[in-house]
């Protein structure tokens, strides 16, 4: 090889290097990169620019950044999700790297610090919990022992509304009510300690202080401020559901009259005492707490929902009933073993979980370690939110998605059940976080829909408006409560109590 022969082989050469070390910067450059998203002001990141309405604000951002962008709120990066394609890769194929909470300052708090099902880091113990809330405490035995105990507080229910007929009733806050009773009782049992207690004010604070924007979770170094005073405020709220929690527990230890049977804290601990079970009394305190909390507001909130979608739609409304009337019968009671056979109120309640889904971001999960999502980087410990709301309503996805059809859920459309396998349509979830309380949502909600809409003819009252505007939070309500005037639909007065 000549002189100039070697000077063209080494330049060659040179070139080649030079291009593999390009080729791979880039791809490294590329893997590394973080997903698009807003610009936010120093320090504050996009805080002054979110809004009430965080699934508008983020519906929007999506549709300027796609599918999958990021966000600075404080210190702390905010990563969401709006395209089933995005939330497949993070609720199927990295399940497992996503399957870890983020649980805020006032979370902390009232999850007895990340001891109960919804806030606890995935592992074994988080696994052994689950399995006991899913498969025995929410298992068919369990709540087929415990419809006497729902059905009670549904017949008290439908006894005020009677007792109001005719005139315009706050059917929201009476559903609300009648959940949140019904779920006291099955943790309570009959005996119920908490009785007296003001369930709605309870309850109502704690959603407020879990879904409140908190200082101490944007910027973790102020935390031991606690400047808005939010993790005080649920201190107060957690230390009242301690102190019913304790009452119970030692009535149930005393053994004294045996009340407690047939309810979840009398279950449960029975299954914490066994030698052989891992549980620790603060984890079974944490899973009633995940009763009450997860159970309540969400189910009530859809109740209201679904009764003021058909109070605007009154060709489904006459569906409904005709099912109820051929199903369940003219003066009869509604039970249980009827709501299989309700094809229509079925669909009634997936169309209204479609377009008011109770958790419009569902909750908010954490990778546990640096991961890829869309060819994007998400950092360990980033946010990530699953904005499920713009998902129902998306027009690529959903024909006329604006519009109340629950028909679209009949007809060989047993694809779309609530177990989150279509990824377009996950009111409850998937993946190992998927909610496990659905079987009895399922029943709650479809017994007490049934029992209110086969007793009462609906209508609203003259001159109002039966609104759709929604109030943005953790669970997202209707922003005007329902009210609507009851008519018996049946002559014979015993049967509504
Ligand atoms: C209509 C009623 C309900 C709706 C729409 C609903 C929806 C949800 C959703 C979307 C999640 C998050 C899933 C995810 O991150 O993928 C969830 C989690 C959860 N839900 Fe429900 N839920 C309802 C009723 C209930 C009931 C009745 C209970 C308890 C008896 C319950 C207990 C829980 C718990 C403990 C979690 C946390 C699961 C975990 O992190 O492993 N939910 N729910």
């Amino acid at each position: 090889m000549d002189g100039s022969m070697l000077a063209q082989f080494s330049a060659a050469l040179l070139a080649s290097v030079a291009w593999i070390f390009f080729i791979s910067w880039v791809a490294g450059r590329r893997r590394r990169r973080l997903p698009p998203g807003p610009r936010g002001l120093p320090l504050l990141g996009y805080l002054p620019f979110l809004g009430a309405d965080l699934h508008l604000t983020f519906a929007e951002l999506g549709r300027r950044h796609g599918p999958i962008f990021k966000l600075w709120l404080g210190k702390k990066m905010y990563v969401v999700l709006s395209s089933p394609e995005a939330v497949k890769e993070v609720v199927r194929d990295k399940d497992t790297i996503f399957a870890n909470r983020d649980a805020g300052a006032a979370a902390h708090v009232i999850s007895y610090g990340k001891n109960d099902i919804a806030f606890k880091d995935y592992g074994p113990e988080w696994r052994e919990m689950r399995k006991i809330f899913a498969h025995r405490m929410l298992g068919n035995a369990a709540l087929d022992a415990s419809f006497g105990l729902r059905r009670g507080v549904v017949e008290r229910s439908v006894k005020e509304v009677y007792g109001q007929a005719g005139r315009p009733v706050r059917i929201g806050c009476i559903g609300q009510l009648t959940v949140i009773n019904s779920m006291a009782r099955m943790i309570w049992g009959e005996a119920n300690d908490a009785e007296g207690t003001d369930w709605e004010g309870l309850m109502g604070e704690l959603m407020v202080l879990v879904g409140a924007p908190n200082v101490s979770d944007f910027f973790p170094a102020l935390a031991w401020l606690d400047l808005q005073g939010i993790v005080g405020k649920m201190k107060r709220v957690f230390l009242q559901f301690e102190g019913l929690f304790e009452a119970a527990i030692d009535r149930i230890r005393r053994g004294s009259n045996g009340e407690g049977n047939g309810s979840f804290l009398h279950f449960i601990m029975e299954i914490g005492e066994d030698a052989s079970s891992s549980l620790t009394m603060t984890q079974i305190k944490g899973m009633l707490l995940d009763t009450a909390v997860g159970g309540t507001d969400t189910t009530s909130t859809i109740f209201e929902w679904a009764l003021s979608e058909l109070l605007l739609h009154p060709q489904a409304m006459k569906l409904v009933q005709h099912e109820l009337t051929e199903v369940v019968g003219l003066n009869h009671h509604v039970a249980e073993s009827h709501l299989p056979k309700l094809k229509y109120l079925h669909a009634v309640v997936k169309e209204t979980l479609r377009l008011h889904p109770a958790f419009p971001l569902l909750i908010p999960r954490r990778p546990s370690q640096d991961t890829e999502v869309g060819g994007f980087r998400v950092p360990k410990g980033a946010t990530t939110f699953v904005n499920v709301w713009a998902i129902h309503r998306d027009p690529a996805l959903w024909d006329r998605p604006l519009e109340f059809r629950p028909e679209r859920f009949l007809d060989g459309a047993t694809k779309w059940d609530f177990s989150g396998r279509d990824l377009k349509y996950r009111p409850f979830g998937s993946g190992r976080r998927t909610c496990p309380g659905l079987p009895l949502a399922e029943r709650a909600l479809m017994y007490t829909l049934a029992v209110f809409l086969h007793f009462f003819n609906w209508e609203a009252p003259k001159g109002v408006e039966i609104g759709l505007e929604e109030k943005f939070g953790i669970v997202m309500k209707k922003k005007e409560p329902l009210v609507a005037i009851p008519t018996p639909r049946f002559s014979n007065a015993e049967l509504y109590g």
